[in-house]
C-alpha cells in the first residue's frame, strides 16, 4: 500500500553523483520498478538518456546498498521492554540498515524450535520497517535431536547460533564441541551456517583473585582481567576439530562456521587465518565498537561499554582495523544487544554484574565511517563489509549490491555531515541513553533509506506503515 512508502510512486528514479556499484562509485541513476532495481545508468544529468520525470535527486549524497546487519538482538517476544521489533527496526531504518537478522536469544522464549520460530515470525508481523530474518539457536536440548533441528531449519531459520560460554540467558545454555559437531552435520545438508560466540571460560588463579577482590568492580581493567583474550583463543582452538570437518571431503562439508564479534586481533585472529588457509569453511565478523573504542577511554563505572568479549586496548584496536583492511576479517555487524537501563547498573557501575551488550544499531554506518576515515577506507570497502559479505552469509541472492534485478534496498547518506549523539539527537532505540555512543561526535548522516523500493525513512520521518518482510530460508 502507499502507506508503506514516503514516496507516492512505485516506478521512479534515484539520481546521485556517488552510486556505490560493484564496479566502483559512479555518477548516474537507478531505476526502481516494483520494488526491484530495473536498471542502473551512469553519466551525468546533462546526457540525453537521463530521465526527467519521477526523479529523486540526491546530488552528492552517497547511494549505497542498504546495510545487512547479521547480528541483532531485538528481544521480542518476551523482553519487549528491552527493545522490540518496532523500535529496533525504526532505528535500523534511521541508520541505513535495510535487512537485519535477529539473534535467537534475549527474547523469551529463545528461538530453538520450529514453534518458537513461528512465535517470532508472528510477533514481527506488521511491526518491521526493514526486512528481518532469524537465526535459530543450537542448544544442548536440540543438538542431538536431528528432527527438531530439521524442523527449525525447514521453517526458515537462516542458520544456527551457539555459545561456547554461558550466554547470560537461562533458556539458552552453552554448547560444547560435541553439540557443535552434531549441529554442523544437520546444517551441512541445508548448506547453512553455524554462528558461534567463541569464548571458553578458563578458571584460573586470576579468576579467583578477581572474585575475592570486589573492591574494584567499577574499574574497566578488572573486567578486562576477568575476560582475557585467552578465552577467545581457547574457544577457537576447541572449535578446531569442527572447523576441520567443514573442509572439502569432511563430515560436515557444506556447513560453514561464522565466528561472531571477534575482539582479539592477536592469536585468536591468527588461528582463524590458519583455519582459512587450511581449507575450512569459516568467516569472521567484528563490530564497530571494537573499531571505534579502546579500553583506555572507558571510564570507571561506565557500564555502557560492557560487552563480551570486551573492548580491548588501543594497540589491539588498530590491529583489528588492519585485519579488516587486509581481508582477514570478512564483515561487520552491530551486535546490538540492549537491555532495560537498570540492568546496566548505572548507579553501582559494577562491570562484573552489569548486563553485557552495546546498543548501536542506528549508529553503525557513521561509527564505521568516522573511525575508518583515518585508515582511508573507501565506500566500496564499506559496502563489502556491511552489504555484500553479510548477504552471502545469509544465503540471499537479491540483496547487498546495486545491480539490476536486486531488491531496491538503499542507504542514502552524506559522509561530510557531522553530528553529536546527545539527548537532542533523535534515536529510535528503546533506551537511547544506554548507548556507548552517547556523547560521541560522528560524521556520516543517513538521509534516506529504501527497502524494496519503499522510502521507509527520510529526514527523521518513517513511512506510516511498517512494511518490511520476514526473510525465511527456503
Ligand atoms: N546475551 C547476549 O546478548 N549476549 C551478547 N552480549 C554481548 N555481546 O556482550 C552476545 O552477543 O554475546
Ligand atoms: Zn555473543
Ligand atoms: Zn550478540
Amino acid at each position: 500500500s502507499s502507506d508503506c512508502s514516503l514516496l507516492p510512486h512505485s516506478e521512479f528514479w534515484i539520481r546521485s553523483n556517488r552510486i556505490v556499484t560493484p564496479q566502483g562509485v559512479i555518477p548516474g541513476a537507478v531505476k526502481i520498478k516494483g520494488g526491484r532495481i530495473a536498471s542502473v545508468i551512469s553519466g551525468d544529468r546533462k546526457s540525453s538518456e537521463f530521465p526527467r520525470k519521477h526523479v529523486v535527486d540526491y546530488g552528492d549524497a552517497v547511494v549505497m546498498p542498504g546495510l545487512v546487519d547479521v547480528h541483532v538482538h531485538l528481544d521480542e517476544p518476551g523482553r519487549t521492554e528491552w527493545e522490540g521489533f518496532l523500535s529496533g527496526t525504526k532505528a535500523a531504518a534511521a541508520g541505513g540498515v535495510t535487512t537485519l537478522i535477529d539473534m535467537p536469544l534475549n527474547s523469551y522464549p529463545s528461538t530453538v524450535s520450529e514453534e518458537t520460530l513461528r512465535d517470532k515470525i508472528k510477533a514481527a508481523e506488521g511491526k518491521i520497517y526493514v526486512d528481518v530474518g532469524f537465526w535459530g539457536g543450537l542448544v544442548p536440548e536440540n543438538a542431538f535431536n536431528e528432527s527438531a533441528l530439521k524442523s527449525l531449519l525447514s521453517a526458515g531459520a537462516l542458520g544456527l547460533k551457539s555459545f561456547m560460554c554461558p550466554s547470560g540467558i537461562n533458556d539458552f545454555p552453552m554448547t560444547n564441541s560435541t553439540h557443535i559437531k552434531e549441529g554442523l552435520y544437520t546444517l551441512a545438508s541445508y548448506k547453512r551456517p553455524l554462528l558461534v560466540h567463541t569464548e571458553l571460560v578458563i578458571e584460573s588463579e586470576s579468576t579467583d583473585e578477581i572474585k575475592n577482590d570486589i573492591s574494584d568492580v567499577r574499574s574497566y581493567s578488572t573486567y578486562l582481567k576477568a575476560r582475557p583474550t585467552s578465552w577467545e583463543e581457547a574457544a577457537i582452538r576447541e572449535l578446531q576439530a569442527a572447523l576441520d570437518e567443514t573442509k572439502r571431503g569432511g563430515l560436515a562439508e557444506g556447513a560453514h562456521i561464522h565466528i561472531v564479534h571477534l575482539s582479539d586481533a592477536g592469536t585468536s585472529l591468527n588461528l582463524i587465518k590458519d583455519a582459512k588457509s587450511n581449507g575450512a569453511s569459516v568467516s569472521v565478523e567484528t563490530c564497530p565498537h571494537y573499531l571505534a573504542f579502546s579500553a583506555e577511554e572507558v571510564k570507571d563505572g561506565d557500564t555502557r561499554f560492557k560487552c563480551a568479549p570486551p573492548i580491548r586496548d588501543e594497540v589491539n584496536r588498530q590491529k583489528l582495523w588492519n585485519a579488516l583492511l587486509e581481508g582477514h576479517i570478512d564483515m561487520l555487524s552491530s551486535d546490538h544487544s540492549p537491555s532495560i537501563p537498570e540492568l546496566k547498573l548505572p548507579e553501582e557501575g559494577d562491570f562484573l554484574r552489569a548486563w553485557g551488550g552495546i546498543s548501536s544499531l542506528q549508529f553503525v554506518l557513521p561509527a564505521t565511517w568516522s573511525s575508518g576515515l583515518k585508515y582511508g577506507i573507501t565506500l566500496n570497502q564499506l559496502a563489502t563489509w556491511w552489504c555484500e559479505k553479510p548477504t552471502k552469509l545469509i544465503g540471499q541472492q537479491n540483496k547487498g549490491t546495486i545491480v539490476s534485478g536486486n531488491h531496491a534496498d538503499f542507504a542514502v547518506w552524506d559522509p561530510n555531515i557531522e553530528f553529536t549523539i546527545d539527548d537532542s539527537h533523535v534515536t529510535f532505540h528503546k533506551h537511547p541513553n544506554i548507548s556507548a555512543y552517547m556523547g560521541k561526535r560522528l560524521s556520516g548522516k543517513v538521509l534516506a533509506t529504501f527497502v524494496r523500493g519503499n522510502l521507509v525513512y527520510s529526514g527523521g520521518q518513517h513511512s506510516p506503515k511498517a512494511c518490511g518482510e520476514t526473510i525465511l530460508a527456503k
